[in-house]
Parts: C-alpha cells; structure tokens; sequence
C-alpha cells in the first residue's frame, strides 16, 4: 500500500507578513469592486482548445449585456485569432459601447508591445496591461535576473508602451489606461512589489482622473487567504499617491481559496477584482466572478452584474469553454438549489410555507433554511428545489404534491405516502421524478387509475324513516339534527352497486351503506380544503379511516367541485386502499349481479325529493356481497 511521504522536507509553510497593525479584518465589503472578466484571454489561454473569433465574439456581448465595463479580450501578440479578434471588435460598430473598457495583455518586450498596441488601433478606450514576474522563484530560474534588472524592464517597457499610446499624437483617439502586473505578486517580497510599482508609476505619471492600474496576481496561490490579505493592506497603505492608483486584485484558486482571498482582499483596501465566469481558467482557476457577485447580493448589495438568468449564462461558457459548470458549483450549479435529504426538503418547504402565509412578495426579506438566495432571482423555478430519492422524506414529497396537484396533504398523509414513496425509491435505487411521485400518489389513492370503489350517482336525503336523534344540549331540535339518507350506485370492481345507508351527515351515511357491504371503516381525521380560487375552485378532501377490529389506517382523497361529493370520493378512496391494502385479498371482489339492483335507483328514487321513509337498512340484502367481500379479503374466493 503506497504511503504519503513525509513532506517537511520537500515542502515549506508560506512565511506570513507580520502586519501587527492590519486592520481589514473589522473591515466588511459595503460596495462592489470594478469588475474586470477576463474570460477571453486567461480563461481562453488555459483551454484545450481555445475559443474560435465566433465563439469570443458572441461571449463578448454577453459580458457587455451582464454590465461588465473592463473586459480583457486577447493576448493579441499570441496569435492572429486574438489579433484579428481585437480589430473586429474595435472595428464593428456598436459591438463595444462606449462605456466599456477593452484590455489586452503583453508580457515585457518591446516587439509584443508595439503588436499589442497596434491591435488596439481604433478603440475608444483601451487599457493596455504589462505582466512582469517579480518573485525570486521566477527571477531565478526563469529570467535569470535581479531586483534591479526586473524593475529596469518594468520601467522600460512601460515608457516604451507609453511612448506608443498617450503620448504617441496619432493615438489620440484612444482613451489609454494603463496596468501592470508584477505578476507572481503574492510570492514577491511586499516591499520590493511596492518598489516596482513605484518605478511604474513615476514612468506612466499617472492622474487622479485616469489612475494607473496595479494588479497584484496570487498567480499561484501560495497562503491561507489572511496573507494575501495582509500582502494588498501593506501594498495599499505603502504606495505613494494612492488616490492615482486602482489596486487591482487576480487570485488563483490553487488551493480553492481564491474567492476568500478576493473578499479578504477587497477588505484589505483593493479596488478591482480580475476574474472569470464559474472561475475558468489556469490550472484551479481564476476567482469566480459569478460567486464575489452573488454572494455581495446576498448581503444586500447589488453587484452591477445581471445574473438573473444564469442558465443562459452557463449555456454560453459551457459551449465556449468545453467545460461542464461543476453541478455543485456555487450559485450556478445544477444540484445547489435541490434537496434530497429529508430534514432539508421539511425545513425549506416550513419556509416556503411560511413566507406565504406572511403574503411575501419576490422583494420581501428573504428568510428561507438552507437557501441563502431565492433561486427566482437567479431565473431558477422553484419546482427543481426539492428532488426525492431514498434520503427524503415526508415534507419534500409533500412539496411536491403541493407544486404538482396544488394539495395540501395533511401530516399523517403526508407520512403514509411517504412511505410508499420510500418503498419505491429503495426498490428502484434512484430518484423518483415529480411526475413519477404524482403518478403514484394518483395510483395510492385512487384519483385516476380504476378504484376498485367509485361513486356513479348518489343522494343523500333526509332521513325520516327513524326519529331525530335528541337535540345536543344547548341546542334545539333542527333540519341539522336530522340523520341523513345515503342512497347511491358505486361501482365496485367495474360492476355496479346500489347501495344505501344512515348517518348524521353524507360521509357517516355513506360509511353506514359501505358497513352494509362488510367494509367496516370509522372516519378518524377529516380535512379539506379548496383548490384554486376562481369558478373552477375544486374542493380536496382528506378522510383518515381505521379499520373496525383492527388497528389498520387508510387514506382516502377526493377531489370535486362539489364539496360534499369530494367527501364520499375520499371516503370511497380509503375504502378502496382500504381493500387493495389487505395482504390477504389478491383475488378482485366480483359480487353477484343479483344484487346489483336491489334497490332503486337514485335517479328514480321518491328519496330524491327528500320524502324517503324507507328504513332502508334493513332492505339492503348484505349478506351475499359481504360474504363474497369477505371470501374476497380472506382470499378464499
Ligand atoms: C500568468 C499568466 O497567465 S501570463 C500570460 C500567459 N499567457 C500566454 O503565455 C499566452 C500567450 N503566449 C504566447 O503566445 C507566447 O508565449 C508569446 C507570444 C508570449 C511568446 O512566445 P515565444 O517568444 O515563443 O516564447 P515562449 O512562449 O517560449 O515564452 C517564454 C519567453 O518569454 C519570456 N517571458 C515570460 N514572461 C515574460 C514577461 N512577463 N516579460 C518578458 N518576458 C517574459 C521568458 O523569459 C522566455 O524568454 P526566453 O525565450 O528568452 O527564455
Ligand atoms: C498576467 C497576470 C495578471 C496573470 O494572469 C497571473 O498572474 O495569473
């Protein structure tokens, strides 16, 4: 078995500053930075396959239409694409608006410069950015040069670059800004980075109106993000004519810090962040644009940058970029807005729920477990949030019933389905779809496919065949108090049913009829509730029934228009589970057809006009249904 070797040897901690007087950490971030993306030329550099004109060209407009105003867009002594690229955004009108910014970045020679500056000829504001790494590692093993040799080159290519652009009459036309990069800033001595920049600035001669940009790479990330932070705050605080200079920030992401490092830096006083969408590029990445602007928006502040559709966002860096947006990415991943596990589905739908009792609209103080941001505010639906799979529970199945058919399952529905639910999962080892959830809940409870009960007429009449049953105290004798007369034709394993019982009310009176068909259930938990709010408001019905003699509990549900017949659906429903429910009962319950028509027909029936004195009751002739019922449920028949 291979061992991780011992690394004290091979590796070294980063050294820290020693910054006693640092005072960024009471700092918090009140505004955003100036943003700059540079999808199009770090992000692209890093690809296997780079993007082609086409593919930059329409990222560029979407970077303009999300409101970046500092876009670097190529490397245009790299390639001809890049070159080419520059021109034609230069050159097409109405592709770069005049508000924004377009950088392209040269390393520190002359030859690179003068063809970087002349892929700029035309624009209306340029920022021409200079990279030069200032750290030992790179002065000693790649440019084999000194502090004093690094900061010459620095201070010559960027009179060299200035001599060909501000001050150069014929690139009048141009806006110029200025930036450069000690690149490899986060590994450089703090003190020797100022010392360049200082050099840097005195050749530029930068003015408050238009600063000087120093961008201050983690071009490795090297330390915990506090270090970086405490690198920007000796920076800010040592730099002469701070107000002429942007401090920009560049953080890598080698160590998955770089969006911590950004934060803690801005803190630290920078003004400018360099990025990418979803953190594309060298190695771990550039900082994640999309996770600084979102996670400022969940402070309250707004970042300047559109995300409220970040699935068209995704599509384009997807194509462009030929890399998946990680499903757990921040903000944009697919899976960051669902639950599976149980505890998160219950709280996050209590929120939803909550926020609607309160009448919350989309602007209302967003208070939801386990959702730092609305997903509506992003372009994400909420039906995608709770997703069920053997890690749910009750409330997310629920929420989805809910979002689907609009029921509000009460809690011990809520329970019995979610077992069945669970039963499936397990049984199928995947995640269950919101379709496949309705389809079942529609199947558990008889809404749609073939009850082995269901109603085909009724009437329920006063019952005057018997005395009123004795005023409750307080109360006097009324139509209310009188006992109802069920009278009606079910249907029972496709074969019709007259039937008819007594009771205080329609349910009771229909329960009595079914007592009189050998299904004994008493009605435990009632709840209702309407769906919809115009003319085609439904009434949902939910009927807990126990089972006399035993200790079974069935569901029933039923939805109508009509209140009172949702109620005898869902009676009719939990009969139905009721007898799909017993283990012993794999044979269907086919009565005679003899005892089809032992009653009237409703339709028929002098009950109609609630004049009935029937005691029906005794009329039903039960006892060959119940036995058959019986033979049936014993599975006997
Ligand atoms: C941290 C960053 O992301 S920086 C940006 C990196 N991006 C890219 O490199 C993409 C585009 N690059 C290119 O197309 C090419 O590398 C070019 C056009 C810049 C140069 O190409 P080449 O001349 O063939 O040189 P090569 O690619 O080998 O680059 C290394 C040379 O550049 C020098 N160099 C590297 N960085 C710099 C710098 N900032 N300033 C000056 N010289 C530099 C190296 O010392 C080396 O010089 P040497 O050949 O004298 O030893
Ligand atoms: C050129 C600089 C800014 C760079 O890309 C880096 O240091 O990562």
């Amino acid at each position: 078995m291979p061992m991780l070797q011992e690394p004290s040897k091979k590796y070294r901690a980063f050294k820290p500053l020693n910054l006693p007087d640092r005072s960024w950490p009471s700092k918090t971030i009140d505004k955003p930075p100036r943003w700059l993306s540079t999808d199009l030329r770090d992000g692209n550099q890093s690809l296997v396959d780079p993007m082609d004109g086409e593919q930059k060209w329409n990222y560029f407009q979407m970077l303009v239409k999300l409101g970046y105003k500092e876009i670097e867009v190529s490397f245009p002594s790299a390639s001809q694409t890049d070159f080419d690229f520059t021109q034609r955004l230069i050159r097409t009108p109405g592709i770069v608006p005049d508000h924004v910014w377009v950088q392209v970045l040269s390393p520190c020679r002359k030859e690179l410069i003068r063809r970087t500056v002349d892929s700029l000829k035309g624009a209306k504001k340029a920022i021409l950015h200079l990279y030069l790494a200032t750290s030992p590692c790179f002065q000693n093993i790649v440019f084999n040069m000194n502090n004093e040799e690094s900061k010459a080159l620095a201070v010559e290519c960027t009179k060299y670059a200035r001599s060909i652009t501000k001050d150069d009459p014929e690139q009048a036309g141009t806006e110029w800004a200025y930036e450069f990069s000690p690149e490899t800033f986060s590994d450089t001595s703090p003190e020797f980075a100022v010392e360049v920049c200082e050099a840097v600035k005195a050749a530029w001669e930068p003015s408050v109106e238009n600063p000087i940009i120093f961008n201050l790479p983690a071009t490795v990330e090297m330390s915990t993000p506090n270090v970086y932070a405490d690198q920007i705050e000796y920076f800010c605080k040592n730099i002469s004519e701070r107000e002429k200079i942007a401090v920009s920030l560049h953080p890598h992401n080698d160590r998955g810090c770089a969006v911590a490092a950004a934060e803690l830096a801005q803190m630290a006083g920078a003004d400018r962040v360099e990025g990418t969408l979803f953190g594309n590029g060298e190695r771990t990445g550039n900082v994640d644009l999309v996770t600084l602007a979102l996670n400022l928006y969940t402070q309250g502040i707004h970042p300047g940058i559109d995300f409220s559709d970040i699935t068209s966002v995704i599509d384009m860096v997807e194509s462009s970029n030929k890399i998946p947006v990680h499903p757990r990415q921040p903000y944009g991943g697919q899976l960051v807005v669902c639950a599976f596990s149980g505890s998160h589905q219950d709280a996050i739908k209590k929120g939803f729920q909550k926020r609607k009792q309160e009448g919350a609209t989309s602007e209302s103080p967003w208070q939801v477990p386990y959702l730092p941001l609305d997903p509506q505010d992003i372009g994400r639906t909420y039906e995608a949030i709770i997703r069920v799979n053997s890690q749910s529970g009750k409330g997310g199945v629920a929420w989805i019933i809910q979002r689907q058919l609009e029921l509000d399952l009460p809690r011990g529905l809520q329970i019995a389905f979610s077992k069945i639910v669970q039963r499936e999962t397990d049984m199928l080892g995947r995640e269950l779809l919101p379709t496949e959830i309705t389809k079942l809940f529609e199947q558990a409870y008889h809404l749609k496919h073939n009850p082995r009960f269901s109603l085909v007429d009724y009437d329920i009449t006063a019952d005057r065949s018997k005395s009123p049953a004795p005023p409750e105290a307080g109360k006097t004798s009324s139509s209310r108090n009188l006992r109802r007369l069920f009278r009606g034709v079910i249907e029972i394993d496709g074969q019709e049913h007259r039937i008819q019982g007594t009771g205080n009310g329609a349910i009771s009176s229909l329960a009595d009829a079914l007592r009189n068909l050998g299904i004994d259930l008493d009605v435990a938990e009632y709840k209702e509730h309407t769906i919809g709010t115009n003319k085609d408001a439904k009434a949902a019905t939910y009927i807990e029934c126990t089972a006399a003699g035993s200790k079974q509990r069935v569901w029933g549900v039923g939805i109508h228009h009509d209140v009172v017949q949702a109620s005898l659906i869902a009676l009719l429903s939990a009969a139905s589970t009721f007898l799909s429910s017993r283990p012993s009962s794999p044979v269907p319950f086919r009565p005679k057809r003899s005892n089809t028509n032992d009653l009237p027909s409703p339709a028929s029936s002098p009950g109609r006009n609630n004049d009935s004195n029937q005691d029906n009751d005794k009329d039903v002739e039960a006892s060959p249904l119940v036995s058959r019922l019986e033979a049936s449920i014993n599975g006997t028949q």
